[in-house]
């Protein structure tokens, strides 16, 4: 397959090869997102770090999903020898692709963990917890919401060899985390950052401060090529890095009062689900479910 799609672009042949074969090659360790050029050899710009270190079975098993109605990115992560898996951020419409991704893989979902009380879709786990005996919830403990598991600074949540550590980031709201690998290569942000981005401050305990405070002490702290994927994206794109965010976010680039500023005049609308979405991730998306 890959000597087919050699042919093509190389950004699709870049998709293609890692959908079809699995089978993918050794890259130069300099190489991250975005470096694509089409003058680079197909070799050289096909394996990102987190999927060479997959087939190399020293990190986890990383998949990221996409629900497309909020645009949402869920995650899920796995140790491949124990069969532990993680799940961060799951929607309720896309509970049955999660479950048959985790049942065809042979994974054993042990914990599905919420960034923070999101205010635009209905989380997945409550139903999760119905259909899979044994799966714990987690949130922040400043969220407000019930859950098995209630994160603090620190907090570690493991799977397998592998785990997860709570970085407490708030600013869009109180509970806001941000989850980073063991040996800090990704950080999934939840809302707090997104790519050339971040979370909007202007509802539930919204404050572009604190959101600032937490990028810059908790985040941009990371090593620069630690990859982040956010809850969200409008625009297509997938991933960034914490060096990337740190030179080419557009808001938190800025002096701390320019940031205010740029947040104060936003003016998004009000999310369409919020009404029910936030009560019902109060109590595990389970309310009148
Ligand atoms: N149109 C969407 C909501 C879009 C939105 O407000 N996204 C939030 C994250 S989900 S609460 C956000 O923080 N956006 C920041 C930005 O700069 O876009 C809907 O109706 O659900």
């Amino acid at each position: 397959m890959c000597f087919i799609v050699n042919r093509l672009k190389p950004a699709l042949a870049y998709t293609l090869c890692l959908q079809t074969t699995g089978h993918l090659r050794k890259v130069p360790a300099h190489m991250g997102p975005g470096l694509l050029t089409s003058k680079q050899p197909l070799e050289s710009v096909i394996i990102r770090p987190y999927c060479a270190r997959m087939e190399l079975g020293k990190g986890p098993f990383f998949r990221q999903l996409f629900e497309s109605v909020s645009s949402t990115y869920t995650y899920l992560l796995a140790d491949t020898e124990s069969r532990e898996a993680v799940l961060i951020d799951p929607v309720l419409e896309t509970v049955d692709r999660d479950l048959k991704l985790v049942e065809e893989l042979g994974f054993n979902l042990k914990v599905a963990v919420n960034t923070h009380c999101h205010a635009d879709h209905i989380t997945g786990t409550g139903q999760l917890k119905n259909r899979l005996f044994g799966m714990k919830s987690a949130i922040s403990k400043h969220s407000g919401a019930s859950a098995d598991i209630l994160l603090s600074e620190g907090d570690k949540i493991s799977f397998g060899k592998h785990y997860l550590t709570v970085r407490e980031t708030p600013g869009h709201t109180d509970g806001c985390v941000t989850l980073v690998t063991g040996d800090q290569s990704m950080a999934f942000t939840g809302d707090t950052l997104l790519i050339r981005g971040c979370g909007r401050t202007d509802f539930q305990q919204g404050c572009s401060r604190r959101l600032y405070e937490s990028v810059h002490q908790k985040i941009f702290t990371l090593p620069p090529q630690c990859l982040v994927f956010p809850a969200h994206d409008y625009k297509g794109q997938t991933a960034s890095t914490v060096g990337e965010e740190r030179r080419f976010n557009p808001r938190l680039t800025k002096s701390v009062e320019e940031f205010v500023d740029i947040m104060t005049n936003l003016n998004l609308p009000k999310p369409a689900k919020i009404d029910i979405a936030v009560p019902a991730n109060l109590v595990c998306g389970l309310h009148e479910v």
